[in-house]
């Protein structure tokens, strides 16, 4: 088995193989959140409602941090990634464009 086949069946189930952007993976997540994607666990996070994907945000943000102090720079970037997943979802939850937070930046 290569490093890649590894590294790609090692990847839990909601992780697909794309690498993709930002604005991408907001597209994705809007177009299934608009579909009510069967499967999808954005459609079940929204499901679940904003008290939920809060408390997600507040423990991928603590996971954030101790990754930051005590892990590698990958894993960090991972728990990063995983934050701004959980970012994503309470905008579509909240009906958030990405413009309408690109205005504050
Ligand atoms: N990027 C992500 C992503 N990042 C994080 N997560 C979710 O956030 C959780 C974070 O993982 P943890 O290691 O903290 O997991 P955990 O605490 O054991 O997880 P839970 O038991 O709380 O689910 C994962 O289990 C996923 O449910 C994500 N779920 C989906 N995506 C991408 O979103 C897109 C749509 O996914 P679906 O809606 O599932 O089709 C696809 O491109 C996916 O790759």
């Amino acid at each position: 088995m290569t490093a890649e086949t590894l590294r790609r069946t090692a990847r839990p189930a909601w992780k697909d193989t794309d690498v993709k952007t930002f604005e991408q993976l907001f597209g994705e997540l809007s177009a299934k959140a608009a579909a009510g994607e069967p499967g999808s666990g954005t459609v079940a996070a929204l499901e679940a409602g904003v008290h939920s994907i809060g408390k997600k945000i507040v423990e991928e943000a603590a996971e954030v941090w101790m990754a930051a102090e005590y892990e590698s720079t990958d894993r960090t970037a991972e728990e990063i990634s995983q934050l701004l997943y959980h970012l994503q979802v309470v905008m579509l939850a909240r009906g958030i464009t990405l413009d309408d937070v690109y205005a504050h930046l």
